[in-house]
Order: structure tokens, then sequence, then C-alpha cells
């Protein structure tokens, strides 16, 4: 078998031409458009092209974007002020702080102090409170899991009643929420970590199986059941020296030649789960600010 590759950056086009759509019509019903502020604290590169591009696309979706860069040396407190400044915005339906952050500020206070109505990326105890409880009209979901559902739906549909999804990774981030929404989708779903036994043969029983373990292409060919759909949620910078001196290329998690030839549809990586992210925080800020308003929830990617 050779896999049907999943295309993320096609998938990732169509939920922010909705995006767009919904912008256009929230800002002819509120006569304001929505507002996302995104907060990056120091200098990590990859960070700093990550949240170029959420400014790139907010902008090309219409919404009112701003951008916060602060130094490395910023205080916890300045950090803090900042997100309450933000929070007492009323133009601003969306706030993100990029992670990583730095090793002196506590990551688990700064997500709590944004406001869980304005917390796009759906970090905030009360919207993952909201995820685990099954509240889906009023949870603001993680933008990686809820991009990675969209493209196990554009290959086995909305239901997985009847499929065993084995998620490798237990991050916040990933790992758990997605386990929520594959629960929600009624699959029967097993979260497997660094300490499970033979890994290799629980996820050889998946038939949707997730890596988000941050290991580059830890599952290989052997691990996966055939026909299964593998979802790559990793993103590891590898050296390639075939490539030149100091080259390096992008691997996920899975062993993506060794994988595509027993499943049945994969992600790429990249062009695989990465687009979804940034589409997803466009579609979530679109969420908040119809929320915010009284308005209907908008459903992305259906
Ligand atoms: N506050 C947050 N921080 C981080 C998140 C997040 O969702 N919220 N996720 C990641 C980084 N991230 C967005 O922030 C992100 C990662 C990867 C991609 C992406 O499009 N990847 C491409 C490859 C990019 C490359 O060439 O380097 C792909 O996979 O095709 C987008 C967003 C951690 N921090
Ligand atoms: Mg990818």
């Amino acid at each position: 078998m050779t896999a049907r590759i999943i295309d993320g950056k096609a998938a990732a086009a169509a939920v922010l031409a909705e995006v767009k759509a919904r912008v256009d019509a929230f800002r002819a019903t509120k006569g304001r458009p929505p507002g996302l502020a995104v907060v990056l604290v120091g200098e990590d590169p990859a960070s700093q092209v990550y949240v170029r591009n959420k400014g790139r696309e907010a902008e090309a979706a219409g919404f009112r974007s701003e951008q916060h860069t602060l130094p490395v040396t910023t205080s916890q407190a300045d950090l803090l002020a900042l997100v309450a400044r933000v929070n007492a915005d009323p133009g601003i339906d969306g706030i993100l702080v990029q992670l990583p952050l730095p090793k002196d500020i506590d990551a688990e206070t700064v997500l709590t102090a944004i406001d869980p109505a304005k917390d796009v990326d759906g970090f905030h105890p009360v919207n993952v409170g909201l995820l685990g409880s099954g509240a889906t009209d009023r949870a603001l979901v993680p933008c990686t899991p809820a991009g990675s559902m969209i493209l196990i739906e554009s290959v086995l549909g909305p239901s997985l009643a009847g499929k065993h999804a084995v998620v490798v990774g237990r991050s916040n981030i990933v790992g758990k929420p997605i386990a929520q929404l594959l629960l929600q989708r009624d699959a029967t779903v097993t979260i497997a970590h660094s300490r499970t036994a033979d890994l290799a043969a629980l996820c050889r029983q998946a038939d949707v199986l997730v890596a988000a373990v941050g290991r580059p292409e830890m599952v290989r060919g052997d691990w996966v059941k055939p026909g299964a759909v593998v979802i790559d949620v990793g993103i590891n910078r590898i050296p390639a020296p075939e490539k030149g001196e100091g080259k390096t290329r992008l691997v996920g998690d899975v062993a993506y030649a060794e994988a595509a030839a027993v499943a049945s549809a994969i992600t790429p990586v990249p062009g695989g789960v990465g687009p979804m992210t940034i589409a997803l925080l466009m579609a979530n800020t679109v969420t908040a600010a119809h929320l915010r308003e009284g308005l209907a929830r908008p459903r992305f990617g259906a």
C-alpha cells in the first residue's frame, strides 16, 4: 500500500478562506474586525518565524493585529502587566503568548492570567476543563489538536466509532487535548508515552496513530498497522550533511517513507499538521470574537 498524503497546506488554505468570509460578516455586523494580540518574549529563532507568520495571516484575514516583542530579560511581573492590558482592551478578542517562554518565567502562571474568553491557544485551565467536560459549544480548543482533527476527518469522516486511536505523547499542548477530541468523536483512545511498555506493539493496534513526542523518526514503519491513518505532529530539525556542511532538514516523529508504505493516509512534515496550527489560531480568534459578542459559534473545516 502507498499512503494518501494528507495535504495540510491545502486544508489550512481552506480554513483561512472560511476565516476571511467570517471576518467580513463579523465586521459588517459589529463595525469592527476581530482583534488578535501575539506576545513573544526573547529571540528564539523558530518562535520569531512562527510569530511573524501569525501576524501576517492575521493581517491577511483582516484582523486588528498586534505584536508585542519583549526582551529575554523581561520580568514575569512585566509580562503579567502586558497580559492584563490586553485582557482589558475591548477590541482584542484573542491573546497568544508564544511558547516556550524564557526559563525564569513560569508559563503556567502567565497562561492562567489570560482572560479565558480570549485564550485562543486553549491552554487556560478553564478551557482545558471545558474541553475535558465536552463543552464544545464554549471551549476554545488548542490549535494543533483542532487542526489535526480536521485532517483526520478529511480522511475518515466525522465519526471514529469503532476505531482505536493511539496518541503517543502526553503534553498539555497536543497529546492530552487531542485525546479528548478523539474521544468526543467516539474513538477508543489510548494515550502512550515514554514509560509505556512495548510501545511498538501498542501502536500496531492503532487505526489512527498520532505521534506527538518530539523525537525524530521514532515511530517506525513496522509500528504502523496496515491501512492506519498516521498523523505526525512532530517538527524536528536534524543535521542534513547530504545538503552541505551545517545544513539541516525537518523531520517528524514518524519515519515517513517507512510508514507511508504501510498506512492508508499520512501527514508529511513539513506541510502536514504544521500549517493547520496557524490557520486554527485565526479560526479560534474569529470564534472568540463571536462568543464575546454573543453571536452564534462558527464552525471551521466542517
Ligand atoms: N503559544 C503557542 N506556542 C507554540 C505553539 C502554539 O500552538 N501556541 N505551537 C508551536 C509552534 N507553532 C506555533 O506557534 C507552529 C509550529 C509549526 C508550524 C508550521 O507551520 N510548521 C511547518 C514547518 C515550518 C518550518 O519550516 O520550520 C510545517 O510543519 O509544515 C506552525 C506553527 C510551539 N509553540
Ligand atoms: Mg507538518
